[in-house]
């Protein structure tokens, strides 16, 4: 799957996001080495801090379902061109630990917008727990 059809995917599941309270749509698309694409969306909840995150729903989604490596998320953030066009528009310094997990640091994160990062890029120095 190519990096705009990743993109594309992250789009239809920012159409359906649930975020009421902050009315700022997101959505995440996840690609893994067997072909399969898992997608998430922000979810808000009336308690705010509960809120979680288009990437984290994206990649605990296609955690669940699979073990096969990420090899490319794609993010769409914001409700029109102009948000989508921020620089600051980038994924969330949580969901950036979360990748790490899940991801290698030369694993492509694609913004919607025409921008693309490794995750060495976005977190340099990930939190990893000693032996
Ligand atoms: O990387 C990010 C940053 C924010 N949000 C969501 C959380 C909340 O619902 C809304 C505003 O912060 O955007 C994401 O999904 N991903
Ligand atoms: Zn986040």
């Amino acid at each position: 799957m190519s990096k705009d059809e990743l993109i594309k995917a992250a789009r239809a599941a920012k159409a359906h996001s649930y975020s009421p309270y902050s009315k700022f749509p997101v959505g995440a698309a996840v690609l893994l080495e067997d072909g399969q694409v898992f997608s998430g969306t922000n979810i808000e909840n009336a308690s705010y801090g509960l809120t979680c995150c288009a990437e984290r729903v994206a990649l605990f989604s296609a955690r669940t379902a699979s073990n096969s490596k990420v090899t490319g998320l794609a993010i769409s953030i914001g409700r029109d061109e102009d948000q989508l066009a921020k620089e600051s528009l980038v994924p969330c310094g949580a969901c950036r630990q979360v990748m790490s997990e899940f991801m290698s640091p030369d694993t492509p994160v694609h913004v919607d917008g025409n921008r693309s990062f490794t995750l060495a890029e976005l977190l340099p120095h990930s939190f990893v727990l000693p032996e």
